[in-house]
């Protein structure tokens, strides 16, 4: 048995439910042969991957070591548990869920202070003023002492946290925090505001590889069908199938529906029976039916894909070129 092909999959929190979903989606389906409390799966049809159920942050350490092939985590932890992250992973596809900010954010009854420059003006005061340094809690912190460093403010000192953190300011062990936020309602139920250049990251869940795995050629074998699967599903998502037949068809009618839709013929012009096939994005459908129908279509059927298979996968020419590197 060669080493097995391992993929690292969120086993609780935010992340699990959208990542199963997410490799469902694209036709990959995961399962747990010994039940639910089962921390290995397996991939349906891909005999040789492994499938690790980790949290997320095990997940960015597991990349970070080369101990999994891919993996679906947060960038947020990504970047503040990986030093050097964009030489030693590569984010190979954002997923569009799990989105969050990691912030800077201050007690709200600081009026003054709304930016990261103002924030320098009160770190500069503060020890002499109390005899210790201005704290931030947090559990971001490398992201924070980067950050900071950024914005040429260096008068604190960090006071980690391993959760509710926002409830350090008023608790009394920080001044201010720097942690992700969603919806903002947890900073607003503790009285905090975020500074106006206070974000330090847009994160959201991604589909990462690492470059110290066991990259065998079985494994980038392994690494194609997987991506080649992610792949065709990102492009069906990107467009709606329309199908119509009539006779003044075109290329420069082709040619004015590319430019004023973003359609694609991916099949080429209409058949010789005159049958055409066009993939459109979903925002611009209606306009094509319309624009179709002015030309003489007496028809037009629209579906949806699940699948578009293209010889060319930009995901995994991008996995060969991080690897090359
Ligand atoms: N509102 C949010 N708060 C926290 N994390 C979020 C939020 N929205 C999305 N995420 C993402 O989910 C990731 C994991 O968060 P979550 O708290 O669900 O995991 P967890 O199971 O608590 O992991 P761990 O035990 O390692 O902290 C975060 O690092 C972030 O990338
Ligand atoms: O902006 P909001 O939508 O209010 O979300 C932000 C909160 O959610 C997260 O905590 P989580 O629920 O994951 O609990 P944890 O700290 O125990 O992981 C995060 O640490 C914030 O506290
Ligand atoms: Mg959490």
């Amino acid at each position: 048995m060669s080493t097995p092909f391992v993929v690292a999959v969120p086993s609780k929190g935010r992340l699990q439910e959208n990542a199963e979903g997410f490799f469902a989606r694209a036709g990959l389906s995961l399962s747990k042969p010994g039940g639910a409390r089962d921390y290995r799966g397996t991939i349906a049809g891909l005999d040789n991957v492994e499938i690790a159920y980790l949290s997320a942050s095990e997940i960015a350490a597991n990349l970070a070591r080369g101990a999994v092939h891919l993996g679906v985590t947060g960038e947020d932890l990504v970047r503040e548990n990986i030093p050097d992250a964009d030489r030693r992973v590569l984010l190979i596809d954002a997923l569009g869920f799990g989105s969050a900010n990691v912030v800077v954010a201050v007690p709200q009854a600081w009026i003054d202070v709304r930016t990261m420059a103002d924030l320098d003006d009160v770190a500069s005061g503060f020890r002499e003023q109390h005899n210790h340094r201005m704290r931030v809690a947090t559990k971001y912190i490398n992201l924070t002492r980067g950050f900071f460093a950024r914005h040429g403010v260096s008068d604190y000192r960090i006071v980690e946290s391993a959760g509710a953190t926002e409830g350090a300011p008023a608790a009394g062990s920080a001044e201010l925090i720097v942690d992700i936020t969603t919806t903002g309602a947890t900073l607003a139920a503790n009285g905090l505001k975020v500074l106006d250049d206070g974000v330090i990251l847009r994160s959201q869940a991604n589909l990462v590889a690492s470059k110290d795995a066991d990259w065998s050629n079985g494994a980038r074998e392994t690494a194609r069908v997987i991506l080649d699967h992610i792949a065709a599903r990102a492009r069906a998502n990107k467009y709606r199938e329309v199908r119509t037949r009539f006779a003044g068809c075109n290329d420069a009618l082709l040619m004015e529906a590319h430019n004023r839709f973003g359609v694609v013929a991916p099949f080429g012009g209409p058949t010789s029976s005159g049958m055409l096939t066009l993939h459109c994005p979903p925002g611009k459908l209606y306009a094509l039916g319309s624009f179709l129908r002015e030309h003489g279509a007496d028809t037009v059927s629209v579906v949806s894909l699940d699948y578009v298979f293209d010889r060319e996968n930009p995901l995994f020419a991008k996995l060969e070129a991080f690897l090359r590197q």
